[in-house]
């Protein structure tokens, strides 16, 4: 698969090149063979290619430097989720789109096969309370087990890829049970076995079918992150870490990477950490950043990312195009589709993101970049986050007393809690809390009793469960014109509207409505901006004639 070059003669500054092609237009970075090196690449400057040097590039007058002949190095991430290599007819599918772009040196990151963090999860939780000697016969286990035996017999590659992973998995379950106790840091190394099977089903597979693979767990290619077990943050140090050793990979031994998503190691502990649910998408971004590669591709089970959830909204419509600010705010708020945090080394390195369907290749999908024609935006798409909780804080003090917000906020931050939607007016404060971060039941009672605790000090607090957010991304420039739609809506359905914020990312609107509203107002603001013949003309949607991006 690797394509040798020829003499390379000249080859444009890296900045220049890293922006025309950051920038480009067209969507269409693939065909479009400019040489690549990036200004944000942690890696040296490898891999030029001029196959494609057009003369309006050459006419630019930035031909600077001569090049020896060099061989192309990594031209993309992709990275597929678990719906996507959910059994080995799917692997086999994967491998052959990842096949399809012979002159592609793709970075693979894979999630773990179908359900299987789920399940990893169940059996953890099992284990606690079901004794040692039925540690071995937790159902999930089974079930995982059936899994990856079945896909490395039907995919013909060696069962001593993952056998001694499946012996170590049940090991732990029975160190589970007999500790009765599941910390953050067990959990963690629970879940990793996931992504470490996977990958090594599929890399063993490439490589039985001729395409030179090489497998490594993230922990150990040096995704560094902190030590909040079940969440924690990538590191600065990961990117020139992670790019030097693929780089003196490459140049050593050429071969598609297999990597691990959504673990890293612990900065301070050296045990592995996983990203958050999801965390894969942030895995190849931060990927594509170390590496300062072109684009990056994360491959789902649905046509992109789309106006809604489609278990909510059948008829959701695939969006072409989103900013990072929006597709962040989208995942922020609640959209399945992307990890909240994956936007973030994508805009660092102004690296575009393509979010496509491996179940159906030839869709265009989205793509998201730094900025995008908003001309013609109205709303892109509708999130709802369910089960939040609302505070309403009004001040026992005078009108115009300095530092109430101030004291407010910094009980949020001992307790470690964050914020979603917040607004305020002098003396009071209506905000919700992010429901992911009260993970455990028992915690949240807990939690939720000790800042009303500490804020009944300060203010009279009313705590408001089963709130649920909509929030309205798209271009706030025309909020006007969104909020007299919505609110046309919610009043056709009578319901009362609790809090309303515009985030300061000048992309979303958010409105909280009670948890047993919510859904009927998703789907009738989803009608009303999406489904009906004047949404078509106020809303970009995917044109019938497809002038919308796509692969080579
Ligand atoms: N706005 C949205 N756009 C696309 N998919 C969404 C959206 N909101 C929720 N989803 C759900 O997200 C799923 C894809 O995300 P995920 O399951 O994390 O993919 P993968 O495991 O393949 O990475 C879809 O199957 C869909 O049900
Ligand atoms: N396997 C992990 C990480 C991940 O990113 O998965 P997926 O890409 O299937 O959402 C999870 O389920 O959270």
């Amino acid at each position: 698969m690797a394509t040798q070059f020829g003499c390379v003669k000249t080859v444009f500054p890296v900045a220049t090149i890293n922006r025309r092609v950051s920038h480009c237009e067209t969507p269409l970075l693939f065909p479009c063979r400019i040489g690549y090196a990036s200004r944000v690449s942690h890696a040296p400057l490898v891999g030029v290619r001029v196959s494609c040097c057009s003369n309006k590039e050459r006419e630019s007058g930035v031909v600077l430097e001569k090049w020896e002949e060099t061989e192309k190095s990594y031209t993309c991430v992709m990275k597929f989720g678990g719906s996507s290599v959910a059994n080995a007819n799917r692997i086999r599918e994967v491998a052959n789109l990842i096949l399809s772009f012979p002159h592609e040196n793709p970075i693979i990151v894979l999630s773990a096969m179908g359900k299987t963090t789920n399940l990893l999860l169940l059996a953890g939780e099992k284990a606690v309370s079901c004794g040692v000697t039925n540690a071995n016969c937790i159902d999930e286990l089974s079930n995982i087990k059936d899994l990856h035996l079945r896909t490395v017999e039907e995919l013909g590659v060696d069962r001593e890829v993952i056998s001694k992973h499946l012996e170590e998995l049940e090991q732990l379950l029975k160190g589970i049970a007999m500790m009765k106790e599941l910390t953050p840091r067990t959990q963690d190394y629970l879940v990793s076995f996931g992504e470490c099977m996977s990958t090594r089903i599929f890399a063993a597979y490439l490589n039985k079918i001729g395409i030179k693979a090489r497998q490594y767990d993230a922990f150990e290619l040096g995704v560094i992150t902190t030590d909040d077990f079940t969440n924690a943050d990538i590191l600065e140090a990961t990117y020139p870490a992670v790019a030097k050793r693929l780089h003196s990979d490459w140049v050593s031994d050429p071969a598609i990477p297999i990597i691990t998503g959504f673990l890293g190691k612990a900065r301070k502990s050296c045990a592995v950490t996983t990203l958050g649910r999801g965390g894969s998408d942030l895995t190849a971004t931060t990927i594509g950043k170390a590496l300062g590669l072109p684009e990056i591709q994360v491959w789902k089970d649905v046509d992109g990312v789309l106006t809604c959830d489609p278990n909510l909204c059948p008829q959701a419509k695939p969006v072409p195009f989103l900013t990072f600010d929006e597709a962040a705010e989208l995942a922020y708020f609640g959209a399945q589709v992307l990890h909240p945090q994956s936007m973030r080394p994508a805009r660092e390195g102004d690296i575009p993101v393509r979010v496509k369907n491996s179940y159906n290749p030839t869709a265009p999908g989205t793509l998201i970049t730094k900025t995008r024609d908003m001309s013609k935006a109205l709303l892109t798409s509708i999130v709802l986050k369910r089960n939040v909780t609302m505070l309403d804080i009004v001040s026992t003090r005078m009108l115009g007393q300095f530092g109430f917000l101030a004291k407010v906020f910094s009980i949020f931050e001992d307790l470690g809690i964050s914020v979603d939607v917040v607004a305020t007016s002098e003396v009071s404060i209506s905000l919700t809390l992010d429901p992911s971060k009260l993970w455990s039941r028992e915690l949240i009672q807990q939690e939720l009793d000790y800042v009303v605790e500490e804020l009944e000090k300060i203010s009279r607090v009313k705590l408001l469960k089963n709130r649920s957010i909509i929030s309205l991304i798209g271009n706030v420039q025309k909020s006007s014109l969104i909020l007299e739609k919505a609110f046309q809506v919610l009043r056709s359905l009578g319901v009362t509207v609790q809090m309303i914020s515009q985030g300061a990312s000048k992309v979303n609107i958010s409105l909280v409505v009670n948890d047993n509203e919510a859904e009927e107002c998703v789907k009738a603001l989803h009608n009303t901006f999406f489904e009906s013949e004047l949404s078509e003309l106020e809303n970009e949607c995917i044109p019938e004639n497809g002038s919308v991006p796509a692969l080579s």
